[in-house]
């Protein structure tokens, strides 16, 4: 039995099927983990998802930014945006079935044997992994929850506030978790975010530095996974940090890592989205 990670798969099912082949991939004794950002941009959103779902037994799967995103458009929330690529998903017979199940799916998962932690974009800083599990759970709570979820997604969205706060409640302390975990690039070492800076980990403005990278961090015992930051190109200096967004959907690769060898294994991307839509994306 092997347990493994997979970065980003926005819709890409062909190189997730390429790695699962390459490591004889047994949905009946190993497990796969799964950083997040499932659908959207790459070109088999619905077919990725109803692989997932059938293989759902087997997964781990914490939700990203553009599962977050589906849901809210899924429950007419959001409109779709342009380069989105989620209708498909949003017209599909089986639509409800795939999302109640992506509704259900933790915003952070922790292995206690492994002492390793799987999230979307990261963990501030400032907080212990026991307030992590705390807060992701505020979150898990609510989404699972038929009466509140569709309160939460239609608050989601938005840059603010900035910062955690003990004090905060509501809506305004569900999206600073929500940007922590499904967001986050870089913040202070007291938890500050700055959302808008997008390219690699050199390119901090002053005060600010990739999440993982605050020597007080007080989440460093602990084996973090993540995906979300393609520009990091799968490369983290930080010791115990994995990034795992290798850019599939921008031209790159999948990453399959094998977590307790930390074995990685990088599959190509057919069919990456078109060139058009990556020079809207990078302006
Ligand atoms: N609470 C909330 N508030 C607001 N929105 C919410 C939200 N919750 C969910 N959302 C939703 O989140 C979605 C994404 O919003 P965006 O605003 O588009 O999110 P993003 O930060 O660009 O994230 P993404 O996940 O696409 O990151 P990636 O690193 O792949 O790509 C980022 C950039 O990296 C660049 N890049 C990729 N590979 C690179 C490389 N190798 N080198 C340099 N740059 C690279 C790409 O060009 C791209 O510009 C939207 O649908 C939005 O509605």
């Amino acid at each position: 039995m092997a347990t493994y990670a997979v970065g980003d798969l926005q819709g890409c099912l062909a190189p997730l099927k390429c790695l699962l082949e390459r490591v004889a991939f047994d949905p009946t004794k190993d497990r796969l983990w799964l950083v997040g950002d499932l659908v959207n941009r790459g070109p088999q959103s619905l077919e990725t998802l109803r692989f997932l779902y059938a293989m759902r037994d087997s997964l781990v799967c914490v939700l990203g930014n553009h599962d977050l995103h589906l849901l809210a458009a899924g429950n007419n929330i959001e409109r779709l945006k342009k380069g989105d690529t989620l209708r498909e998903i949003l017209e599909a017979p089986d639509r409800v079935e795939l999302l109640d199940w992506l509704r259900r799916q933790k915003i952070m998962h922790y292995d206690e044997s492994r002492n390793a932690a799987l999230v979307h974009a990261g963990i501030p800083p400032q907080w212990t992994l026991k307030k992590a599990l705390k807060c992701a759970n505020e979150v898990e709570a609510v989404l699972a929850d038929d009466n509140l979820f569709t309160t939460y997604l239609d608050g989601m969205y938005g840059n603010e506030p900035v910062k955690w706060d003990n004090e905060l409640t509501g809506i305004a302390r569900l999206r600073v978790i929500t940007n922590y975990f499904t967001r986050m690039r870089f913040c202070t070492a007291e938890g500050k975010l700055d959302l808008k800076s997008k390219e690699g980990a050199d390119t901090a403005l002053p005060g600010y530095k990739p999440w993982f990278a605050h020597k007080e961090r007080k989440t460093r015992d602990t084996k973090i996974i993540f995906g979300h930051w393609a520009a990091l190109e799968g490369k983290c200096e930080e010791p115990g940090v994995f990034a795992l967004d290798t850019g599939c959907v921008w031209g790159g690769t999948m990453t399959l890592m094998n977590i307790d060898t930390g074995e990685r294994l990088s599959c190509q991307c057919d069919t990456p989205i078109s060139e058009p839509l990556l020079a809207t994306a990078k302006r």
